[in-house]
């Protein structure tokens, strides 16, 4: 288990019970303001003492209240990523860099600077000073910064919150291969559910304080009340498909899922890439006969697998598409005047607007 944590804590007129682990290689942490993400980032760091709590990195105990075992901050061997890089103004990118090396003793210095400068593409950036580098290439660095100190764990906490969404995508990439090749595990505190629906392997949702779900996170995502709020409305499932084709004539790129074939607005990945899809409940219309004379590229055959509840005038129904789980956001009228029921099969009409490029990723290997 890569973290397992139990902490209760009180703060002001806030308390904070949370328990959940995560064998995930990156494990989103999701709630709206105030619900307690920063504090379990920061009880985990040793910035917070918490009342009580027990948590356990990579099998090593850093907190046990109970035993009064309260691992110092400085040796608990956790990377910070803030939302501000945090950079130093006077040290030049490479000594900022070798700043975090300083920290690690000398038999524990595994990341090779090489491998970690080319695995965030900052080579280039060297000799540059922190004022010269833009929001993006600024948390690159911090990135590579923390990652340079050999940390057992990064915590990220919303480190791309001050990016716009140019900047956002351009970084995406990188946090990509950090999780599938960097070989640190990493927690990120994230508002966004397009960002986690893109980076995250596991997440735990968080409300008022409390674990509201956590799992691996395409299972989590397929409840799309659990983002009640801003989120709701980006929540779906995440399945992995393959580059299998581009189609010039269209500017199209052909994508096989094993819930079928999708087309989508060309892709510049090759033929072979595998990527990680995001279907938004929302965007997903249920019909019962196959359907016709319609301007949507994609419709999937389908068994309804199972309805939730009720959460206003809508409901989420579970599919099974050719073993791959979708979940389509419809209203209760229709769930009743279609008579939908588990095991009737169904088209899921996926709209076009769905395949947006930022609902694509690129997956690495087990992470869906
Ligand atoms: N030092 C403190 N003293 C008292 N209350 C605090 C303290 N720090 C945080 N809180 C309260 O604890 C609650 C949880 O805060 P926390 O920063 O963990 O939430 P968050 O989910 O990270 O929010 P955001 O997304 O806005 O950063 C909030 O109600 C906050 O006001």
């Amino acid at each position: 288990m890569i973290l397992d944590v139990d902490i209760y804590h009180r703060q002001g007129g806030f308390s904070l019970e949370v328990r959940f682990q995560s064998d995930g290689k990156l494990t989103a942490l999701y709630g709206p303001s105030g619900s307690g993400k920063t504090t379990i980032v920061n009880a985990i760091g040793g910035l917070v003492q918490p009342d009580h709590a027990r948590i356990v990195v990579q099998g090593r105990e850093l907190v046990d209240t109970k035993t009064n075992i309260v691992v110092p901050k400085h040796k608990r061997r956790i990377g910070y990523v803030f939302q501000e890089g945090r950079l130093f103004p006077h040290l030049n990118v490479r000594h900022n860099l070798l700043f975090g090396r300083w920290f690690t003793p000398s038999g524990e210095r595994k990341a090779s600077f090489d491998h970690v400068v080319d695995l965030l593409g900052i080579t280039h950036l060297l000799d540059r000073r922190p004022s010269t580098l833009s929001g993006g290439e600024k948390q690159r660095v911090a990135i590579g910064r923390a990652l340079l100190a050999d940390p057992q764990l990064l915590l990220m906490d919303e480190p791309l919150a001050s990016l716009d969404e140019a900047r956002k995508s351009e970084i995406y990439p990188y946090i990509e291969r950090l999780r599938d090749e960097g070989g640190v595990p990493i927690v990120l505190v994230s508002h966004s559910v397009a960002e986690i629906a893109r980076l995250a392997t596991s997440v735990v949702v968080l409300s008022e304080g409390k674990v509201v779900a956590s799992g691996p996170a395409a299972e989590v995502l397929r409840h799309t009340n659990y983002f009640a709020q801003s989120g709701l409305t980006e929540a779906g499932a995440l399945i992995e498909a393959q580059v299998s084709g581009h189609n010039a004539a269209y500017d199209l790129t052909v994508l096989q899922a094993r819930a079928g074939a999708l087309s989508v607005p060309r892709l510049p990945h090759p033929i072979g890439t595998i990527l990680r899809v995001r279907l938004r409940a929302r965007d997903i219309i249920l019909s019962l006969a196959p359907p016709h004379g319609l301007s949507a590229l994609n419709v999937l055959p389908a068994f309804i697998s199972s309805i939730g509840d009720a959460e206003g005038a809508s409901m989420d129904v579970q599919l099974d598409c050719g073993g791959d789980p979708v979940v389509a956001r419809v209203t209760r009228k229709s769930v009743e005047e279609l008579g939908l029921k588990p095991g009737l099969p169904v088209h899921a009409i996926i709209k076009s607007i769905a395949f947006d490029p930022e609902a694509l990723g690129v997956a690495g290997q087990e992470n869906i």
